[in-house]
């Protein structure tokens, strides 16, 4: 019976999805996935009216909407600090330890580059999905980041919450883009970063949806009364909601290590599928992030380490920034 079908098969493609988008460890072929997608759609074309509100074969975007939504931030995005060398983190610890009178754990993660977005659910359903923005206010693109398929629109629990993370255009989609483009004769993205923008600020979604666009959480806005005692913690919570975390995140004992982290992955960063401009660096205990607050910019508790710029050879090519 339809009913049953379509259930069946709606379970089955949401549990490959998450496995190949955010564990990234297929279970099935690409071919096997395609093939029950087209099944599943072939269904729903027959009986609308059982078709799941998540069903993994709305990734390919709704109508375009005439305008973008303005969208206030209730827990504001705050931007990070910036530090460039090994003396300006050690200055940084220094200031952390004289703020919380001891020596902290740090939490370091890439930081990767691409565009903060905000993601809001309710009972556990994908309800909103924003920019930054200045970090109060930002842009409704729900209709956009629903076309990401490592962003779930339900959760493992009927939670309400909110969660922050980069969403970002992954190298090799990047270069088949800027390829097609260049085949096209139309002006190319001049990097990963503005390719990524450039697709979430369209108003017809089924744009977003052919740029294989990803994103990794990397923390928590308004959440619900849980022992969460730290931020390595909160990464595994959101995890174990289903959403996609870099498995790049060390909780690391000492600066020291924190120093030779962001050294190593200077290199490193070039064998990645994606770009990072840099290591986020976090004070690991929640208890010492609220000892330490907030300046009128930035949190005490935190800090980017930027990567120094690499002479970049620009190609002689008319690169235009794309809207
Ligand atoms: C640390 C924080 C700034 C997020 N945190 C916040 O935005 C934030 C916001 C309100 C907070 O508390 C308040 C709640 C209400 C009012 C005021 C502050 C606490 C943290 C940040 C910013 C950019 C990041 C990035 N590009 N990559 C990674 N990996 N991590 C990042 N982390």
């Amino acid at each position: 019976m339809a009913q049953e079908k379509i259930d069946e098969l709606t379970n089955r493609l949401k549990k490959y999805a998450h496995q190949y988008y955010v564990l990234d460890e297929p279970v099935v072929s690409d071919a096997e996935y395609d093939k029950l997608l087209q099944e599943l759609m072939e269904l729903e074309e027959q009986h609308p009216e059982l078709k799941h509100e998540d069903s993994p074969t709305g990734r390919v975007g709704g109508e375009p909407l005439d305008q973008f939504r303005k969208v206030q931030h209730d827990v504001p995005m705050l931007s990070l600090s910036n530090v460039f060398n090994e003396e300006d983190i050690r200055d940084f610890d220094r200031r952390v330890r004289s703020g919380l009178g001891k020596t902290p754990t740090y939490s370091c993660e890439l930081k990767i580059d691409g565009l903060a977005v905000t993601l809001k659910y309710e009972e556990g359903k994908l309800v909103l999905g924003a920019t930054r923005g200045d970090g109060t206010t930002g842009e409704d693109i729900t209709h956009n980041l629903r076309t990401i398929s490592s962003i779930p629109l339900t959760l493992n629990e009927p939670v309400t919450l909110e969660v922050r993370g980069e969403a970002f255009m992954p190298k090799k989609s990047f270069e088949r883009l800027n390829k097609e483009k260049e085949e096209n004769g139309e002006a190319l993205f001049a990097n990963p970063r503005n390719a990524a923008a450039g697709s979430l600020r369209q108003l017809d979604p089924k744009i977003a949806a052919k740029r294989h666009l990803d994103i990794f959480i990397y923390s928590l806005g308004e959440y619900p009364e849980k022992e969460l005692n730290s931020h390595h913690e909160a990464l595994e919570y959101v995890s174990s909601l289903g959403f996609k975390t870099n498995r790049e995140a060390h909780h690391l004992e000492s600066i020291e290590e924190v120093i030779e982290f962001c050294e190593s992955w200077q290199d490193k960063r070039a064998d990645l599928p994606y770009e990072i401009d840099g290591i986020v660096i976090k004070v690991d205990s929640l208890e010492d992030q609220q000892q330490l607050g907030f300046t009128a910019k930035n949190p005490r508790w935190a800090t980017a380490y930027k990567f120094p710029a690499e002479e970049v050879v620009t190609t002689l090519r008319t690169i235009e920034l794309n809207v």
